[in-house]
């Protein structure tokens, strides 16, 4: 279980405050206007930004001064963050070994996860020859390497069209139930979280408040979230 206790993040001057858990939600869905601090709270949990004030726990043990290596999470990024030079099979090798050295039956594990995501035979390509739905699925497949068990996805899809958006969540869903793991999305399309998240959090005026069960969010929302949708 996730806990944000009497959590502080920011920068500059810009502060958003989370006293949450998450208790055993599996999927939850990060939301509100611009800036209000969505990012900053997923790089907090993430171990990217160090808070100000308050703890990070995971099953009842404080992380909130690991670095992100050390924490129980895998992050998925907008633009994915293969890195153009390596192949796709030594992008997913990272996962594995960090000093980029692999094994002849890491390879057997890279190919598996490849195939999971539907990008069998791509091993040897490099980022540039894929499509940008191919490199989210390989961004995917790192992730289901990594296993760990929160996933944490900011605004992953977003360069991505509709039919494509829709896609990819599926294989979210599958990766993470494949892993066990908890998903935490960031996402600027309330329709997202209808699709994806059982649970959502709301991100407005300086805090961070839920996370609220997305159905009865949505089908009665509180004042900000109803301006945040213009209804
Ligand atoms: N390095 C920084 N220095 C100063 N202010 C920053 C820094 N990084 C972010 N901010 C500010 O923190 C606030 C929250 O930013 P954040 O990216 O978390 O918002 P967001 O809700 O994810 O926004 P968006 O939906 O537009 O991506 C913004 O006002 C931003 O300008």
């Amino acid at each position: 279980m996730l806990v944000l206790e009497n959590l502080v993040i920011g920068a500059g001057a810009f502060r958003v405050s989370a006293d949450l858990s998450l208790g055993s939600a599996e999927r939850v869905a990060i939301i509100g206007p611009s800036g209000a601090g969505k990012s900053t709270l997923l790089d907090a949990i993430a171990g990217f930004r160090p808070p100000h004030a308050g703890r990070i726990l995971w099953n009842g043990v404080e992380i909130t001064h690991d670095a992100p290596g050390k924490r129980p999470v895998a992050m998925l990024f907008q633009d994915n963050n293969l890195f153009p030079h390596l192949t796709v099979a030594q992008n997913l090798g990272l996962a594995l070994h960090p000093d980029g050295r692999l094994q002849k039956s890491d390879r057997r594990v890279i190919s598996a996860a490849l195939e999971r995501v539907g990008l069998a035979g791509m091993e040897d390509r490099r980022p540039s020859g894929l499509s940008g739905g191919q490199i989210s699925r390989a961004a995917l497949a790192r992730v289901l390497l990594q296993a760990r068990p929160i996933m944490a996805l900011d605004e992953p899809f977003a360069a991505l069209g509709p039919a494509l958006k829709v896609e990819m969540l599926d294989v979210v869903g599958k990766v993470a139930d494949e892993i066990g793991a908890h998903v935490l999305m960031v996402s600027h399309d309330p329709q997202d979280a209808q699709r994806f998240a059982s649970q959502t959090i709301f991100v407005d005026a300086g805090s961070a408040q839920g996370p609220f069960l997305t159905d009865s969010l949505f089908s009665d929302p509180p004042e900000a979230l109803r301006a945040y949708l213009g209804r």
